[in-house]
């Protein structure tokens, strides 16, 4: 089928209607016209293009199309910035009630802002092993191993392991799992199950150094820390800055991973205490920011609500779910003075904001980074008071 491509929308498609009938397609630019292959196997028609017949002039080579993990890889920079502002912008206005005349009377500007370069961002890279031991990527959209000896979007550490398998020759097998890291505070190192090698031959302990803002953590290899180089400095940012932190503060933090925000917290704050449910995370927590109380729990509402009694300040950076409306409106009626919510998915944002307006808070900032060049993903930091 032709049809012409419309505004994106969330999870990485343009819309299209045709004949009265909505169709999502991947692998348009907005007001493109396409040939798209179209899938009508779900109520929703999903088209992936096959043939661009009017290129938009954002359409540029496409920065890796050799595996997935770049699905906006084909538009220039500022276009994916546009792209991923309209989708902002479209969940705020779709779920977030009454957020966007908020943030309108408040004069708050939405906009996905670009952080660094596009390429060679990514610290942290998981590849398989193909059936010829070489490391490899799933083709997009499907099965197939792609064996690859480099990855754009990722450090140039990561690329130099990538480019000398050789080397690394019965380190890895066919089948495993490696995960290949370039830490902001010391050289690469690949973990292959729970082993970690910092050269071929050379094992090293489980936690790799990570620097940023001037304070440096002790990470699991294989555990969470956010992947783009600059996430730590922008998020610690935006969130420490957003909160106007006192000396004086009592601090909730739920969904602290291995304590990127919990120990510049304890530095800069009375009391911190910290939530998490992944072990070997709260094991690093505990080693980076001795000074705060950290539990190991599964975070539910009621936790939410009894962990930030008596808290002046709330930070909570939930996974792509986000908080839900239970969730969110346990935190909007605690006593905080600030609430920092970190949100990895524009739509669990909107919700979660407006869960907590609804619930009388309002919102004093909202910025939005390019966190995952070239991906569809961002993430957005909220201020409420
Ligand atoms: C987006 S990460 C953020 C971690 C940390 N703030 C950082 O930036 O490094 C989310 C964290 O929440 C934890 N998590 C997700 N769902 C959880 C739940 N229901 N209960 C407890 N922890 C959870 C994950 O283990 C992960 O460490």
């Amino acid at each position: 089928m032709r049809l012409q491509a419309g505004g994106p929308v969330h999870g990485g498609y343009t819309i299209a209607r045709v004949d009265g009938r909505v169709i999502l397609v991947e692998g348009a630019a907005p007001g493109e016209t396409v040939e798209v292959e179209i899938d009508e196997s779900e109520k929703l028609w999903k088209g992936i293009v096959t043939e661009v017949i009017e290129p938009s002039p954002d359409r540029v080579p496409h920065v890796w199309d050799t595996a997935g993990g770049a699905e906006l890889g084909y538009l220039r920079r500022s276009a994916q910035l546009a792209w991923k502002t309209a989708v902002l912008e479209d969940a705020i206005g779709h779920l977030g009630g009454p957020l966007q005349g908020h943030l309108k009377d408040a004069g708050l500007n939405v906009r996905v802002r670009e952080v660094g370069p596009g390429l060679g961002t990514r610290t942290r890279l998981d590849v398989d092993v193909d059936e010829e031991g070489r490391l490899a990527m799933h083709a997009r959209g499907s099965d197939a191993l792609v064996a690859i000896d480099h990855m754009p979007l990722a450090a140039p550490a990561i690329n130099d392991i990538l480019g000398s398998q050789d080397d690394w020759a019965g380190t890895w097998r066919p089948g495993d799992r490696v995960r290949l890291v370039a830490p902001t505070g010391q050289g690469p190192v690949v973990s292959v199950g729970k082993d970690v090698y910092k050269a071929p031959g050379r094992k090293i302990g489980a936690r790799v150094v990570e620097r940023a803002a001037g304070y440096s953590w002790e990470v699991t290899a294989t555990g969470f820390w956010q992947t783009h180089e600059k996430a730590p400095v922008t998020l610690l940012d935006a969130v420490l800055k957003g909160v106007r932190l006192r000396k004086s503060d009592r601090v909730a933090e739920f969904y602290g991973g291995s304590g990127l925000f919990t120990l510049p917290l304890t530095d800069q704050a009375r009391a911190v205490r910290m939530w998490e449910g992944t072990a070997a995370s709260v094991r690093d927590a505990e080693r980076n920011a001795p000074k705060a109380e950290i539990t190991r729990a599964s975070i539910t509402p009621s936790l939410l609500a009894s962990g930030s009694e008596g808290a002046d300040v709330v930070i909570a950076d939930p996974s792509r779910a986000g908080l839900g409306i239970k969730g969110a409106t346990a935190l909007a009626q605690s006593n905080a003075q600030a609430i920092a919510l970190v949100s990895c998915d524009p739509a669990a944002m909107a919700r979660d904001v407006r869960a907590m307006i609804e619930n009388g808070r309002s919102v004093m900032s909202l910025a939005a980074f390019d966190l995952f060049p070239h991906t569809i993903h961002m993430e957005v930091v909220t201020i409420l008071s």
